[in-house]
């Protein structure tokens, strides 16, 4: 059981992301013990003054190469699985080790998108996560990297600990990473870089995000700012700080009431970065998992009358006269892309497979009986499973 709060703070949700670099050591792949054992403190000092705590730990690649005496990772990715296999025991078994020195109980849950593509089973990795933290153990959550193929990989840690986040609904979002904050530019080969303090929009920031990242890691500050994105539109509060000061969180977490642009004028805070959650237009569960659980099959062009229904106030599914293209292969509950004029503008999970909305398209609904011999519904996609975002352009091209 979670324990009572102490002081009279709120008991907050918090997901704390380490990435490989906050684990291990880039070169030798040593595990960074102290560095570990100061998270583990942190947490359990989180835990005690009532707060839920997520861990989203990277590292069992790196884990696996020191274990294998191997100097780098390799590109074949089967190598890579087989790799983490290895790894990733040991990386649970060294967080159960240290944490078992407080008495915390942990849990290793390994996710791979494949596993939150259903619906079902989304709500149920949530469920889990909850009664876990019910349970008072302190959840630790990477991407089951021996099991996921390359078309269905979260990839860098940065998305799947926002994709935790959102999906728990979290009140907070730490990323850990090897610098600060986030600057202007990048601090390691330009002088004049400025930290970056407060966001309010993380689609507005103008960063640096050309860092690559760590040797060992997949992540850098393109991926951050993706996560940064993705958790404030499902109402989490993202923060980037350095992974070495760990004990920072505390002191964020302690100042979590006081208003955000007040946060500069207190004094003994430390640098970092804080993305504010959005209040309003924060994405309904079901839709946060729409656009960010499944990965979309295909798309579906729409033409205007179509575009004018699925985005008004009151809006509307969308019918089969409204569709002019279908473009993929797909089967009838997967998630594909809505394209009006070229631009994604949202995505929708379908009622009919891709062949049977070929058949239909540009019919009215009562034809669908007699074209495919059967109506499973009037919609292609219910109102419910179709969510507008402007994606622009760029998801076109994937
Ligand atoms: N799941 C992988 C980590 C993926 C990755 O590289 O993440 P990160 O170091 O956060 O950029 C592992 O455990 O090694």
């Amino acid at each position: 059981m979670a324990p009572k709060v102490k002081q009279s703070q709120k008991a907050y949700t918090v997901v704390i992301k380490l990435g490989t670099s906050s684990i291990c050591d880039e070169r030798t792949h040593e595990p960074l013990i102290s560095n570990l054992s100061l998270i583990v403190e942190t947490v359990v000092k989180l835990r005690k003054l009532g707060h839920n705590v997520v861990l989203v730990s990277s590292g069992g690649i790196a884990m696996g190469l020191r274990r294998l005496d191997l100097p780098k990772r390799p590109s074949k990715l089967s190598a890579v699985q087989a790799i983490a296999a290895v790894g990733q025991g040991r990386l649970i078994s060294l967080w159960d080790n240290l944490f078992s020195q407080l008495r915390q109980p942990i849990a290793q849950i390994l996710i791979t998108r494949n596993d939150i593509a259903e619906r079902t089973q989304y709500v149920n990795a949530a469920n889990t996560i909850s009664e876990l933290l019910h349970l008072g153990v302190v959840p630790i959550v990477n991407e089951n990297d021996t099991l996921s193929v390359q078309e269905i990989r979260f990839g860098d840690n940065d998305t799947l600990s926002a994709i935790t986040a959102g999906m728990i609904n979290a009140d907070y979002l730490f990323l850990l990473t090897d610098v600060e904050c986030m600057y202007t530019a990048n601090p390691r080969s330009n002088p004049d870089a400025k930290p970056i303090r407060v966001v309010h929009d993380s689609s507005s920031v103008i960063a640096d995000v050309s860092s690559p990242g760590s040797n060992v890691g997949t992540g850098g500050m393109k991926t951050k700012l993706i996560a940064a994105e993705l958790g404030t539109s499902s109402g989490v509060n993202v923060v980037i700080s350095h992974g070495s000061k760990p004990s920072n969180i505390l002191e964020i977490i302690r100042h979590a009431s006081t208003s955000v642009d007040d946060l500069e004028k207190v004094e003994g805070l430390p640098l970092y970065t804080h993305f504010v959650a959005k209040k309003q237009n924060r994405m309904r569960d079901r839709h946060f998992w729409l656009l960010h659980g499944l990965k979309p099959q295909g798309s579906l062009e729409i033409d205007g009358g179509a575009h004018e229904a699925i985005t008004r106030t009151n809006r509307a599914g969308l019918l089969p006269v409204g569709v002019t293209k279908v473009n993929g292969h797909f089967a009838a509950h997967q998630a594909v892309n809505i394209v009006f004029n070229g631009v994604v503008i949202g995505r929708a999970l379908v009622n009919y497979s891709s062949t049977e909305i070929e058949l239909i398209k540009r019919k009215r609904s009562n034809e669908i009986g007699s074209i495919l011999g059967f109506t499973e519904t009037e919609y292609v996609a219910y109102r419910d499973y179709l969510v507008i975002k402007d994606f622009g352009t760029q998801e076109l091209a994937k």
